[in-house]
């Protein structure tokens, strides 16, 4: 992610159609129709039952032949094989993701190993996974592996935002842990490459600001309103930010130091509970800490945070005795020769990653010591 090559072009890439709306898949197979007739539809147990077969329903009313398979949980090369394996079997013409990033990352590998098109339906606001041309890796115990990366984008992201209303409000609050990263991280990468390998356009770091600002906005009553399950404006605008606004600008934009931190984390194994956009959150604070951003800055973030019940200290994290060689571990994978915390513009080694490890936790500590937030 260093620009080794002194790249001049602007670059932005972007799924070629997105659509978002209550009950959207019912609407699925007009959507889908030009991608094929016999998918491979990938989804977990719990995903089946909440949305698998009203959409196998509505897809077959329109004469689709579905092939489905039960996802395994994790986004590994080993799931991606054997997934693939069957696609190769039953001839399938696209591939279907239904579910979280997981398995939207397992879809999306597998359909560029099969050289076939994939249609993103999301379950959850959870990440920003599903408009991107890039899937994140584990290894099997969870551990981060790599970042793969494909030719094209997803073909169709198609989001029902009747089924994310009812999924937990704590899966929406993830993905503006995600989507909270997208500005502060892009805004320090202006002369790195972004994912696409150019550099950020007008519109990608417009894009990452209209995000941020979105989240800052409707944010807590968008969370508010998914725990009761209602679908209105403020949830529809914040699963946009979270799914389309995020997922472009970050892949446009570029990732620094708070995803670095969020992958030396899954390393700690206390922490594998925790979703991706919880990590990303705890990450954004340590990146405000490395970029030298004055408090009542750092306060503003750390207030949102806390208001979507995002973990901004080791005892929201659930790791109150966290040793410092652990957090050094994750400080020297935060700075593993591939990640992305040397797009940031700024001198970075293994002792200010812990330093800001540390610093973001007592930062964190020290506002709700001030304020006397309370989690309900
Ligand atoms: N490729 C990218 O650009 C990109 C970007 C961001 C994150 N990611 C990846 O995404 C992954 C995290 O995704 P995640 O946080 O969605 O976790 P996940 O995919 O593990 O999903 C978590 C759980 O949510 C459940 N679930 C899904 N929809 C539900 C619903 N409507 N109601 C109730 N439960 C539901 C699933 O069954 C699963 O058990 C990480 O691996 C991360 O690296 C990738
Ligand atoms: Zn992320």
């Amino acid at each position: 992610m260093v620009n080794p090559n002194k790249v001049t072009e602007r670059l932005f890439q972007s799924p070629s159609k997105y659509i978002q709306g209550p009950y959207a898949i019912h609407n699925a197979a007009k959507y889908l129709g030009k991608l094929g007739k016999t998918p491979l539809l990938i989804c977990d147990e719990i995903v089946w039952r909440i949305a698998g077969e009203e959409l196998v329903g509505a897809l077959e009313k329109s004469d689709f032949k579905i092939h489905r398979i039960v996802f395994g949980g994790e986004a590994s090369r080993e799931e991606v094989d054997r997934i693939a394996q069957i696609g190769r079997d039953k001839s399938s013409d696209f591939v279907i993701a239904l579910g979280g990033g997981k398995t939207i990352d397992t879809a999306k590998t597998v359909a560029d190993g099969l050289a076939l098109q994939v249609a993103i339906l999301p379950t959850t606001a959870s990440t920003d996974a599903p408009c991107s041309a890039l899937s994140v890796l584990y290894r099997p115990s969870g551990e981060f592996h790599c970042y793969t990366f494909f030719d094209k984008n997803p073909s169709v992201v198609l989001v029902d935002t009747t089924v994310v209303s009812k999924a937990p409000a704590r899966f929406l609050a993830a993905g503006m842990g995600d989507a909270i990263a997208t500005n502060v991280e892009a805004r320090r990468c202006k002369n790195s490459t972004n994912f696409g390998g150019g550099l950020q356009t007008e519109v990608s770091s417009a894009i990452c600001e209209k995000c941020e600002e979105i989240l800052f906005k409707y944010g807590k009553q968008a969370y508010e309103a998914n725990k009761a399950h209602a679908v209105t404006p403020a949830l529809e605008a914040v699963v946009e930010a979270n799914t389309l606004l995020s997922g472009l600008g970050f892949e446009s934009g570029g990732l620094a130091a708070a995803h670095a931190i969020h992958n030396g984390m899954t390393a700690i194994e206390e922490l594998h509970g925790l979703l991706h956009g919880e990590k990303v959150a705890f990450g954004t604070i340590c990146q405000l800490v490395l970029d030298g951003v004055p408090t009542s800055e750092l306060d503003r973030y750390i207030e949102f945070m806390l208001s979507v019940d995002l973990p901004v200290t080791f005892e929201l994290l659930g790791i109150p005795h966290v040793k410092d060689e652990e957090l050094r571990r994750v400080a020297e994978l935060s700075c593993a020769e591939s990640e992305t915390i040397w797009n940031l513009d700024l001198v970075i080694n293994v002792d200010f990653v812990f330093g800001a490890i540390k610093a973001a936790d007592a930062a964190g500590r020290d506002y709700i010591r001030r304020t006397g937030w309370k989690k309900n």
